[in-house]
Formats: C-alpha cells, structure tokens, sequence
C-alpha cells in the first residue's frame, strides 16, 4: 500500500471532498474492504476501498477512497486515472474507483445481495474493516449496464447506475451516494430518507439500501457507520434553486410553487414527528438552543469582524426566542435549501440530502431539533436568489418576488399545520412561532456568514444583508459631498 498513500498524497487535495488541512496530507491506512467483481472483467485485478486518515488536520478526518488496480494499455491518463502502480504489474494502474464501472456495479451487487465484505485482518486476527449490504424491504434492481459519476459542487461522491431489466429495456436508474468523510453513527441522510420512504412518502426518492460498517477508531476501539446510501435517481430534473432563479429572472409568479413546497415541507415534518422519536423540550433545552446560536454569532464574528457591532441586537433576538413556547423536538431535514429538493413530474417536490449542516457536529444532528430550522433555511433560500440576481446587477433585484415567494411557502407550511390540528401547535401563540423563527433565520443567516465566508467570499454580501435585515438594522444613508456643499452655500 506504501505506492498508494504516495500516490492518494498527491490525488487526494486536488478532489472536492478533500477538506484540507496544514501543508501536505499525512495519511493512515487504517483498514480497508474489497468487493468481488460482479462480472467478468479481463483487465481487473482489484476492487478495494482505503480508509485513510489524514493527520495534517485535527481532528484527523477519516475518507473512504474506493480504488481500481487494473492492467492499462499504454500511457492512459482518463478521467479516475491516480497513476501507475508497478507493486501490481508492469501495466497496472490506480483508479478513482467511482469512475470505474467495475466498482459501482459491485457495490450495488454488494448492496441488492445483502452482502458481506472486509479486507486484511489486524494483530488480533480479525478483518480490520467489515462491511455490511443492505437493500431495503422489496426493493429490485436491474442488471447493471453502465455507470457515470454526478458532476457538480458536491461534499460527497455520487454515482449514477443505469440498469436494465431481464428484457433488456431500461430500469429505473439508481443514485449511490458514497460518503467521502466518515463518521461514527448513524448518518441521517440515510436513517431519515430510509424511514421517510418506508411511509410510502412521496417527498423523497424511493430507497434502494445502504452500506454500512464497523472499523477501527482512533482510540484503539471500533467505530460504526454509514459509507454509502442508494436511491431512485430521478432523470432529467431540475432543482428547486434553479426553477425559482429561472422564475425570479423572469419576473414570473413563484407562489403556487413555494406555497405546495410549503405543504410538502410540513407533511414531511409531520411524517418524521410520526415515526422517528421526539422529545418535549424543557427550559434547559430552549437555553441550550439559544446558548448554541449565540455560540454560533460568536464564531461568526471571528471570519465577519463587523458583525461584532450587531451583539445587543442579537442578543436581543436569542432572548425574546428563549421567552417563548417551543414546540416537540422532532427530527427535521437540517440543512433545508432550494437545491436540496427537486421538481419531479408526477411527484412534486422531492427533499434530498438529510445529512444536516456539514458545520455542525454529527450527534447534534442527529438529535431532535426544531422544525423552524428547516422553514427559516428555505425562507433564506428565496432571499438568496434575489441576493444572487443583485450580485449580477449590481443592485437590489427581486425582493419583492422573494418577500411574495418567502410569504406564500410560510402560509403554505402553516395551512398544513393547521390540518393537523391545534396538537401540532403546542399551544404556542402566532408570537411565539414568530420569535422562534426569527431566532432561527437570524441563526441561519450567521451560520451563512462563516460557510460564504470560508467557502464562497464573493457571496459573503448575501447573508450579512440578510442579518441586518433581519435585525431592523438601516445602512446609514450615503452622504453626497456636492449636494451637501450646494445646501449649504444656498
Ligand atoms: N434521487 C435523485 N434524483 C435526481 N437527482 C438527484 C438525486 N439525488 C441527488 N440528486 C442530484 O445530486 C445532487 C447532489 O446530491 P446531494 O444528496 O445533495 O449530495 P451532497 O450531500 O454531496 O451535496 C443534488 O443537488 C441533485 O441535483
Ligand atoms: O448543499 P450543502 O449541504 O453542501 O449546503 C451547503 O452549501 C450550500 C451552497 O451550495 C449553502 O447554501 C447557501 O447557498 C444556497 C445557494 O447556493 C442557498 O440556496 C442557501 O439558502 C444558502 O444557505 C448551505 O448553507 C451549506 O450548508
């Protein structure tokens, strides 16, 4: 393996999931898995996923790198090539695994055949790493015709498998989205959309299984977790975030759409409240949510130094949200934006990518949360799209159909809530989801402050306009020196 951590030394920053770190990447082979080729293949030699930990950041983050050794011919340097790797022959060669048909279709083999796999054993004799396939109940996948890796800004690594059933004709096409950075627990991209789709919830693609194992942690013990979820991958659709910017461009209505986009969020919420745990907060629970965002402000003021003169402002918000009624504690999408659902024909709106906000720690994540965090990041994202337009203009654009789009999701999210019933509500007054929402858009909003500011800095305007917005704050009027001057000659 020592060619290999050479070659993934050099591969791995210049890949979108790298998350980086101090100099050149130090990493670990702490174990690794290997797949049984699904089907005859004359040049393969290897299919076999490196869990690697890279020490040049603390904490160490821990990648899963699938790899391909296969025999090339000549100089090849295609997409997926890493580089040459002699240890195995004189023509074999390193592959980025997703690029290389040979490893979807063993993991979707992996998967469909409730499978088992693992790869070289410790000092005690056992696999390092155990892996485990998981379709879900009923599921069916087709024979595997060829596979292509998702283009795009993406944290993960997602690859598109087409399929064909026994008469040859195509099958539904399937999504598999390989998580890039591990983490210990359960990853609520899959726990959530598993346990949605098993209602039968229209909202969310129909799930096809997941791969989940154990390996070696970093504190001599073991680790269990998600490596990769499967779905329906719906053809030819666009997301939310490009309809609405089409929409906002154009200066078309976009009120039926956010409204159903309402409805869709609430009964999805009303569907987690049903069938995944929930918790009746008490005062310690509201304060550590306040604690949290006010954490949050103070982390943000760090990357956006002029937020600092917003503090009592803030403060003030955060207050006014603990003073109030909370509703349940339920679980909820997390990281709630237009190009998190998509427009499907005959289906609606479709929500995508429950793994919550990559920022914060996994067991927060995991743990009941309040549903105005979902309505306050779709109503940023309708301010986002103006924000985005104004970005190009050079001035403010869109607000109105932002503030129309904004009005008709929350009256949408809140019709349904009254279907529910007065249960749903708590007893919480029309202030107290006020205030609770404000608290959330405003904690939303500083939350897009550092992620723009690290990720984005161009956009960095969007979300601290919306923070002041949010706080009633004016920008002083621009003093014009000549129109001064002339008054005061006069
Ligand atoms: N089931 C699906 N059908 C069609 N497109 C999908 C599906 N799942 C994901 N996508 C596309 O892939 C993109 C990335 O998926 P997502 O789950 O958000 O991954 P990431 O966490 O890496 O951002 C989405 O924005 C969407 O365009
Ligand atoms: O999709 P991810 O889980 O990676 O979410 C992160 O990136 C998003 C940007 O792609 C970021 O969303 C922000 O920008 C969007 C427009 O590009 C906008 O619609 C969102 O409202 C805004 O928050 C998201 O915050 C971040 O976690």
């Amino acid at each position: 393996m020592s060619d290999v951590l050479t070659l993934l030394s050099e591969w791995m920053p210049q890949q979108r999931w790298y998350v980086g770190g101090a100099g050149e990447p130090q990493l670990e082979l702490i174990g690794s898995y290997e797949l049984e080729p699904a089907a005859e293949d004359p040049g393969l030699r290897l299919i076999t996923v490196a869990l690697v930990r890279d020490h040049s950041r603390q904490p160490a983050p821990l990648y899963q790198v699938p790899l391909v050794i296969r025999d090339v011919d000549g100089q090849v340097e295609a997409l997926g090539f890493i580089g040459p790797i002699r240890e195995h022959g004189e023509r074999a060669a390193l592959v980025d695994g997703p690029h290389d048909d040979a490893f979807a279709r063993a993991l979707v083999r992996l998967i469909a055949d409730e499978a088992e796999a693992s790869g070289a054993v410790g000092a005690d004799g056992q696999p390092r790493v155990r892996v485990y396939g998981q379709p879900m109940p009923g599921a069916k996948a087709g024979e595997f015709v060829r596979s292509r890796v998702l283009s795009g800004e993406q944290s993960n690594t997602s690859i598109i498998c087409e399929l064909q059933d026994e008469n040859g004709d195509a099958a539904v096409p399937l999504i598999v989205k390989l998580f890039r950075t591990l983490h210990a627990g359960d990853n609520p991209d899959v726990t959530l959309q598993t346990a949605l789709a098993a209602t039968g919830s229209l909202h969310v693609p129909p799930t096809f299984g997941q791969v989940s194992a154990v390996w070696p942690d970093a504190q001599g013990g073991q680790a269990a977790g998600h490596l990769a979820f499967a779905q329906e991958f719906f053809v030819g659709v666009e997301d939310a975030w490009r309809v609405a910017l089409r929409a906002a461009e154009g200066g078309e209505d976009f009120t039926p759409l956010a409204r159903a986009l309402g409805h869709a969020t609430a009964q999805v919420h009303a569907t987690l409240r049903r069938v995944m745990p929930t918790v009746e907060p008490g005062q310690s629970d509201i304060d550590l949510a306040t604690q949290q965002m006010w954490r949050r402000y103070e982390l943000a003021v760090a990357e956006v130094p002029e937020l600092r003169e917003y503090a009592s402002e803030v403060e003030r918000v955060y207050a006014l949200a603990s003073e109030a009624k909370w509703p349940t504690l339920q679980r909820i999408h997390g990281d709630f934006h237009l190009g998190q659902v998509l427009a499907v024909p005959d289906r609606g709106w479709v929500l995508l990518d429950f793994e919550g906000e990559p920022l914060r720690p996994l067991d927060a994540r995991n743990a009941p949360d309040v549903p105005a965090r979902d309505v306050a990041g779709l109503l940023r994202s309708f301010d986002y799209v103006a924000g985005s337009l104004s970005l190009q203009a050079g001035y403010e654009v869109a607000r109105d159909w932002a503030d129309a789009a904004r009005a008709a999701f929350l009256e949408g999210y809140v019709d349904e809530l009254v279907e529910e019933g007065e249960e749903a509500r708590r007893g919480m007054t029309d202030e107290d989801l006020e205030r609770i929402l404000a608290a959330y858009e405003l904690d939303k909003a500083i939350y897009e402050t550092i992620y723009e500011a690290q990720f984005r800095p161009s956009w960095l305007p969007i979300p601290v306009a919306a923070v002041k917005r949010i706080l009633g704050i004016e920008d002083a009027p621009e003093v014009d020196d000549e129109a001064d001057a002339l008054t005061e000659a006069e």
